[in-house]
């Protein structure tokens, strides 16, 4: 049996389908991403695993407990850092992090290492004693994730942590949860950031809409939806004449324009590129630079739905 997992999950507001018959499962020890684009549904999926939200139809079951029927239960295991801050900017740092332990009843020395911990991780042992409206909106956030994990949850939720952060805090926060995994918490994370995703998930599951639209291994799903390798061109001005040439070339996948730049995903891209070549030339395009690459997470998304992830 999984660790935790969602079967047929259903959740509307008002006429508004958020959440779109969801079946999955996570294993314990997994790093999940869930993947999507604005308003794709991960938050309301994420609400209803924590027990904030009631699904309008199917189960969540988390390590054997169904957390509809028993949502007490659940949150003890689980550790939820939520997209919109909510920590105390008139607490110190630590007496954030004490006051959400106490919510778990712990004290005394259990209680103080636990606050020491948590601030290691997070890298603000140094400003334990300060309040966090002095702090950057980096360390905010990872003040966030600190009270999230610092009662040491066997599952740790974490909903958008590095929205709009400076780089230095968001690697801050994404090593960190490598090390928590590492010691063998469950992290389920969500974003609309490929990258992150890309760089610390094992499995990811990709939501539109409300759906589920794919589900698996990050390597896998590269593979089975990308059979093959992309060519990026950057170009003077873009012609619609050559990209609808190019549209029928043999071996092309999927091309997708933006911004001057034109991403052709082939089968085999060396034997493309000639033909590439000749096409943009005939046309009296002009190439400013050309890079081969491997697909990532982003293609397998824009070739699911035709649309970017930051649409
Ligand atoms: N309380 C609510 N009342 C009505 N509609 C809502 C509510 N919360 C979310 N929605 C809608 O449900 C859909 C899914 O929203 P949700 O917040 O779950 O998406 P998301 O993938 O987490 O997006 P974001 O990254 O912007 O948070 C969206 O269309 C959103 O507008």
């Amino acid at each position: 049996m999984s660790y935790i997992s969602l079967n047929n999950v259903i959740k509307r507001y008002s006429n508004k389908i958020a959440v779109d018959q969801i079946s999955l499962s996570i294993d314990k020890g997994e790093i999940f991403g869930l993947l999507g684009p604005n308003g794709a549904g991960k938050s309301t999926t994420i609400k209803m695993m924590v027990g904030l939200l009631a699904p309008d139809n199917g189960s969540i079951i988390i390590d054997s407990v169904d957390v509809k029927k028993n949502p007490l239960v659940v949150k003890r295991k689980l550790g939820l850092v939520p997209q919109e801050l909510a920590i105390y900017s008139n607490l110190s740092a630590e007496d954030n992090i004490r006051f959400f332990c106490s919510l778990y009843g712990l004290k005394g020395k259990d209680l103080k290492n636990k606050i020491d911990e948590a601030l290691n991780i997070t890298g603000l042992i140094e400003r334990r004693k300060e309040k966090p409206k002095k702090f950057s909106g980096g360390m905010k956030r990872r003040l966030n994730i600190a009270c999230a994990i610092a009662h040491k949850p066997d599952i740790i939720i974490m909903d958008e942590p590095t929205v709009g952060i400076d780089p230095q805090s968001r690697n801050h926060i994404l090593s960190s949860i490598l090390e928590l995994n590492k010691n063998g918490t469950t992290i389920i994370y969500t974003s609309h950031y490929m990258e992150e995703v890309e760089a610390i998930c094992n499995r990811v599951g990709i939501m539109d809409n409300g759906k589920l639209i794919a589900l698996g291994d990050k390597e896998s799903l590269k593979k089975e939806i990308s059979k093959g390798e992309k060519i990026v061109i950057d170009v003077v001005d873009e012609d619609i004449a050559s990209i609808d040439q190019l549209k029928k070339l043999p071996g092309i996948i999927s091309i997708h324009t933006l911004d001057n730049q034109i991403e052709v995903i082939s089968k085999s891209p060396q034997e493309s590129l000639q033909d590439i070549l000749f096409i943009l030339a005939n046309n009296q395009v002009r190439i400013k630079n050309i890079v081969l690459s491997d697909v990532n997470l982003e293609n397998v998304f824009l070739q699911l739905t035709g649309k970017s992830l930051r649409d």
